[in-house]
């Protein structure tokens, strides 16, 4: 796999990501695409689908247009992080309900593989802060506890195809610590 092109996508997420920070923390954004990468290079993954997680959030959170991901870094690339992409003009429930239908009926197995890398690094991160400061966890989302175990419980079970991937499994344990009653 030639280094060069990651070491592109990690500047081109560093530009693009700048002074952002991770929802209610100090911790740079630029933490989560790279924990994506390194989920997606333990799963065995292609390099467009490790570029794909470096870059995925440059669209929706870093107004980076698509035409520039393609120019760069090619077609393959573009569509993955399109497809891990929200309309952000929507409402919340929109959203989600939009995402988990796609990835349930439409996704490659490509596109799941980076959902599934997308929504774990999210899960863990609130896993852990769930454990430290319990159900105020939720104050920094749209959406509260109800609605957030709707939306991972969706994800849960349109990540199925992926089963026998550590990604998987983990997603499982996870989902039972913050969610399982
Ligand atoms: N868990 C977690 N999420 C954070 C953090 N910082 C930013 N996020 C983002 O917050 C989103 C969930 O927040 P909400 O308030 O429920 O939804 P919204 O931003 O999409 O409107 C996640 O989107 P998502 O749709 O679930 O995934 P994504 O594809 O946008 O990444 C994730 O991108 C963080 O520290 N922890």
């Amino acid at each position: 796999m030639p280094v060069n092109k990651i070491h592109a996508a990690i500047q081109f997420a560093a530009l693009a990501h700048g002074q952002q920070k991770r929802k209610g923390t100090e911790i740079p954004y630029l933490v989560h695409p790279f924990e994506v990468a390194q989920l997606l290079t333990a799963e065995g993954a292609p390099e467009e689908l490790i570029l794909a997680g470096l870059l995925h959030d440059t669209l929706e959170d870093a107004h980076i247009a698509p035409e520039q991901i393609e120019e760069e870094f090619g077609r393959a690339v573009a569509l993955l992080v399109l497809s891990a992409s929200e309309d952000k003009t929507k409402s919340w429930e929109e959203r989600k309900a939009h995402t988990v239908e796609y990835l349930q009926r439409d996704a490659p197995y490509e596109a799941l593989l980076l959902a599934c890398a997308d929504k774990l690094s999210n899960l863990r991160s609130i896993a852990a802060d769930h454990e430290s400061e319990g159900e105020a966890v939720w104050d920094r989302f749209r959406r509260g506890r109800a609605q957030q175990r709707w939306y991972y419980a969706g994800l849960l079970r349109a990540f199925a195809p992926l089963q026998d991937t550590g990604m998987y499994q983990e997603f499982c344990v996870l989902f039972e610590e913050v969610f399982g009653c």
